[in-house]
């Protein structure tokens, strides 16, 4: 199993890319899947979770050919034969991995479909709350059982049945329970709508009128009238914002730095980090070079000393996936950082709430456990210690960058889970580590993908 160490750095400077999102990687597989061509798809994300994806809609008789691979991960370019809606029967349960994204988008997939489906995950995935899912896909005439030995959880085994629309109004704020919820309603005849609680990432919305799937969006509410055929077309995936996230928190970090991420993900349901991190005192500016579909473009960041801030509930599901590596910015700046209102950390691969608390306080930082957040007084140096990921690929970057702020070496083990995200981070960071002390500027090798 492997570990990272990590050493404390005073310089960045670079320029470089991030892999392809995650979520979007997942969506495209799935719509591009589901349309009535072929779709090529470039900058795939090729880490275990898409691929888990990929591979189940090729068992379910959307298969793909690689047109380009990342030696040792997967495809980063591919083209997919869309099934025109019509899905086969797979021949054996499909394995979602860690994936919450995967399991939960395909289960909306295959909940009104003619025939049986076992969907499973790892050890974390079976035991993360799928009545959230469960319930909707229920009312709309779903017959899913969950054959969890933990209730309500994975395995999911899924009986054929014919789904009737909804409108479904969700009690958590969560983009997967919203396209499960739409995903089913493609194969409904009539208008499902879905209302949120407070804004969720758009991609499956977005993605859905690249393939020609109209959806309204109306405040918080999402329509969609079932049985419009997906229309194939090509997709490029922006990199991910919440792999960038790491090494803007690191150049926020430390005054004197300066950090290009280029071609990224814009959108504005993803990019609350950047307004966390402004107003912490990092200076940025982003401009965006492409809007069809998705906006792409580069952030500029230089590090400047940070100051604590209060994360506002509306900012919560906008950077939900960032907020370990928040909390690190949080230790490394003057003053207190609070984070509420986010209590769908502790339903995430860990309990993200008591593993950033728990491997803070390793390192020295002072931060106090709220059921639904946490109070971090920044500040306190940091030590390097002996750090567990639990297997978490988040909490595994998070803490490398904390290691670059730490003095002394610190370890954390169990690193393999950062493929299901960031195939390639080791990389990325060991290539930070290495020109620490080198005077210019220094272009990362970027995950190459042309
Ligand atoms: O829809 C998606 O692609 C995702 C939604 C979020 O989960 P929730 O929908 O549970 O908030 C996020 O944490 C996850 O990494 C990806
Ligand atoms: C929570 C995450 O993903 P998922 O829910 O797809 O496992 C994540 O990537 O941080």
């Amino acid at each position: 199993m492997s570990e990272f160490r990590v050493k404390s750095i005073t310089k960045l400077h670079a320029e470089f890319s991030v892999p392809g999102d995650k979520s979007m990687s997942h969506r495209a597989a799935i719509l591009g899947g589901l349309s009535n061509g072929t779709c090529t798809i470039t900058n795939f994300l090729p880490s275990e979770d898409c691929v888990n994806t990929l591979n189940a809609m090729k068992a379910l008789g959307a298969d793909h050919e690689v047109l380009e691979e990342l030696e040792g991960y997967g495809p980063v370019k591919l083209r997919i034969h869309g099934q025109s809606m019509q899905l086969s029967a797979p021949e054996k349960p499909i394995d979602c991995g860690n994936s919450g994204t995967g399991m939960r988008l395909l289960a909306g997939l295959l909940a009104g479909q003619p025939f049986t489906s076992e969907l499973f995950g790892d050890a974390s995935l079976s035991s993360r709350p799928m009545g959230r899912i469960t319930v909707p896909l229920g009312q709309m005439g779903a017959h899913i059982e969950t054959k969890g030995e933990k209730p309500g959880c994975a395995p999911l085994l899924i009986h054929p049945a014919k789904v009737q629309p909804i409108d479904y109004e969700m009690p958590v704020a969560s983009a997967q329970v919203k396209s499960a919820v739409l995903l089913a309603g493609m194969f409904a005849e009539g208008k499902t709508s879905v209302t949120q609680p407070a804004t969720t990432r758009d991609h499956t919305e977005r993605m859905l009128a690249s393939f020609r799937v109209s959806t309204r969006t109306e405040n918080h509410v999402i329509s969609m009238v079932g049985g419009q055929m997906p229309e194939s077309c090509d997709f490029i995936v922006p990199g991910d914002i919440s792999s960038a996230a790491f090494w803007l928190v690191a150049a926020a970090a430390l005054p004197g730095s300066r950090l290009v991420i280029q071609n990224v993900g814009l959108n504005p349901t993803r990019t609350a980090i950047l307004n966390v991190l402004s107003r912490m005192g990092a200076h940025m500016s982003e401009i965006v070079h492409s809007s069809s579909g998705e906006p792409i473009g580069n952030i500029e960041i230089h590090g400047c000393p940070l100051t604590g801030t209060t994360i506002l509930p509306e900012e919560v599901p906008n950077l939900i996936d960032e907020i370990p590596v928040i909390a690190i910015a949080a230790a490394l700046a003057q003053g207190k950082t609070e984070i509420r209102n986010a209590k769908e950390l502790r339903v995430k691969e860990t309990d993200r709430i008591t593993t950033v608390v728990n491997n803070l306080r390793a390192m020295g930082g002072v931060v106090e456990e709220l059921e639904d957040g946490m109070i971090i007084e920044g500040g306190h140096p940091l030590h390097g210690a002996d750090l567990d990921s639990y297997g978490d690929h988040r909490i595994a970057m998070a803490f490398a960058i904390a290691g670059l702020f730490a003095s002394g070496e610190t370890i954390i083990h169990n690193t393999d889970c950062v493929n299901t995200s960031y195939p390639g981070f080791a990389h990325h960071l060991e290539a930070i580590r290495h020109h620490r002390s080198e005077p210019a500027d220094f272009i990362l090798p970027t995950i190459s993908h042309a």
